[in-house]
């Protein structure tokens, strides 16, 4: 259901609702109230009742949500339900931590393909994919369906190969490069900065220890 445009705050809630009824599913639950969904996931029941009306409520009737259903409808709206071939530049620590969390392949997200430009990188091999030359970057995204990119390289070439993976039919980037990229209307672009996480965490400790003095 695509109607209206959802707000950013709500899409970006939605993973973690996926996640929750995920766990519920597997545990053989099979139907559960918005107060005991608020209950275990620590965000008030009018909230998530407001969050799911935006996709038509997902016919709550009686006593509380099919989890199954739920679980495969939020799926859905996350795009969940196709499958997206990837390909990750930059197989250093990071590419090669991300290229080895084999998770991502059970959301349908496929690891295709990963590029270095360090010669001495190429032909290693990361979970059964080769690193490969930059060279072969465009060809291999052309012809293997890939969707998303991956960044791990430094800030400095991330503006010029992001600009390579979109003239080559690119549709989202996951930007792990500390450097916004401008790219034209129509691809999406999400960034990743483990370390904002950690300066929240940071900041919590400060407010916390200045709570308790
Ligand atoms: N966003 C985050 O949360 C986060 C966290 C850690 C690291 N980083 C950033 O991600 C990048 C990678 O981190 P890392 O620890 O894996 O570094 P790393 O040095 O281990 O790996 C970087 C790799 O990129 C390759 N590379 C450099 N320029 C390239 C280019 N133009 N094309 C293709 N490959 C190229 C290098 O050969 C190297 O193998 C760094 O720039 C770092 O700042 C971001």
């Amino acid at each position: 259901m695509e109607a209206k445009e959802i707000s950013q705050a709500v899409i970006g809630r939605l993973p973690r609702y996926f996640r929750y009824l995920g766990e519920l599913k597997d545990e053989g639950v099979e139907r559960i109230s918005s107060q005991e969904l608020s209950g275990l996931m620590k965000v008030t029941a009018s909230q998530i009742r407001q969050d799911f009306n935006n996709f038509g409520g997902f016919g709550q009737q009686g006593y509380g949500y099919n989890v199954e259903y739920l679980y495969r409808e939020i799926g859905k709206i996350l795009g969940l339900d196709k499958q997206h071939n990837f390909v990750i530049i930059g197989a250093g620590n990071l590419g090669r931590a991300l290229g080895n969390y084999l998770n991502f392949e059970r959301r349908g997200f496929i690891f295709k393909g990963m590029f270095d430009a360090n010669p001495e990188l190429v032909g290693k091999d990361v979970r059964g994919v080769k690193v490969m030359p930059m060279e072969q970057l465009e060809s291999f995204i052309r012809e293997n369906d890939i969707d998303i990119a991956v960044l791990t390289i430094p800030k400095t070439s991330a503006v010029e190969v992001a600009d390579k993976l979109v003239a080559n039919g690119i549709r989202a980037i996951w930007n792990f490069a500390h450097v916004d990229l401008n790219v034209p209307e129509g691809i999406q672009v999400e960034n990743v900065h483990l370390s904002d996480s950690l300066m929240k965490l940071s900041y919590n400790i400060n407010r916390y220890s200045s709570d308790i003095k």
